[in-house]
């Protein structure tokens, strides 16, 4: 028998799939605290992870040893209504949450190419792997900023690649990107991909029945991990 390419827990609506989220990732947390003293979550943005957001940011957690970064960012200044940083400020980081360190993407360069150096400068010093990365999908089957179509897609997926990110462009993704690659973020304690709507559950059933990673980059997750890989999804 082949091993599923992923388990799906279904909720029953947006607030149940992120409470459940909320819990398992305040659990991750937990325990690398307990483990190093520091850990680091890696969350995703677009329009999907709201709610979560404001659940997580309620957690009981000594937030002050941990450190928030986004998988993904849109190369564009937190004033833009598209910056993921400033989603996450918004709705993340208060409460008790108000006390993590941020570590966003964007530097304020002018190329996600230019700012590279310095992302990755700020990302060295995050406690790895992480203890817990949520991945989200989009209708064409991309997560984190693997787009169908992108210039720099066989590097950022490769499994064996070294550069934790990577600058990205594709027609699909509006502006410029920074991602993190493939292997940081299948390396972490505990890796969710959190979907909603029938919309996108059909998407990633078609992806896991198999074809090329390029034309549905969330296969490259679906490839890579040892498990299936855990999905949060309600309708
Ligand atoms: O910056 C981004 O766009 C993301 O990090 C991206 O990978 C996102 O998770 C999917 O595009 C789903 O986005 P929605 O939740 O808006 O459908």
């Amino acid at each position: 028998m082949t091993t599923p390419a992923f388990a799906l827990a279904a909720y029953d609506d947006p607030a149940a799939l992120a409470r459940a989220l909320a819990a398992h990732v305040a659990e991750a947390l937990r325990a690398r605290l307990a483990r190093d003293g520091a850990a680091s979550l890696a969350v995703s943005g677009g329009r999907t992870p709201t709610r979560f957001f404001e659940t997580l940011s309620g957690a009981p957690l000594d937030w002050s040893r941990i450190a928030v970064t986004l998988v993904d960012e849109r190369w564009v200044p937190e004033t833009s209504e598209r910056s993921n940083a400033a989603l996450v400020r918004r709705h993340l980081l208060k409460g008790p949450a108000a006390a993590a360190r941020f570590v966003p993407l964007f530097t304020g360069a002018a190329t996600p190419e230019e700012g590279l150096a310095a992302a990755e400068a700020a990302v060295a010093a995050l406690p790895a792997p992480f203890a817990a990365v949520v991945l989200g999908m989009g209708d064409d089957g991309h997560t984190a900023s693997f787009f169908p179509g992108a210039d720099a897609l066989a590097a950022a997926v490769d499994p064996a690649g070294t550069a934790p990110l990577i600058a990205v462009r594709a027609d699909g993704a509006g502006e410029p990107r920074i991602t993190f690659t493939l292997p940081p973020l299948i390396a972490a304690d505990l890796l969710l991909l959190h979907i909603e709507g029938a919309g996108k559950r059909a998407v990633l059933e078609r992806a896991a029945a198999g074809g090329a990673v390029a034309e549905m980059p969330i296969r490259a997750v679906l490839n890579a991990v040892r498990v299936p890989l855990d999905v949060l999804w309600c309708p």
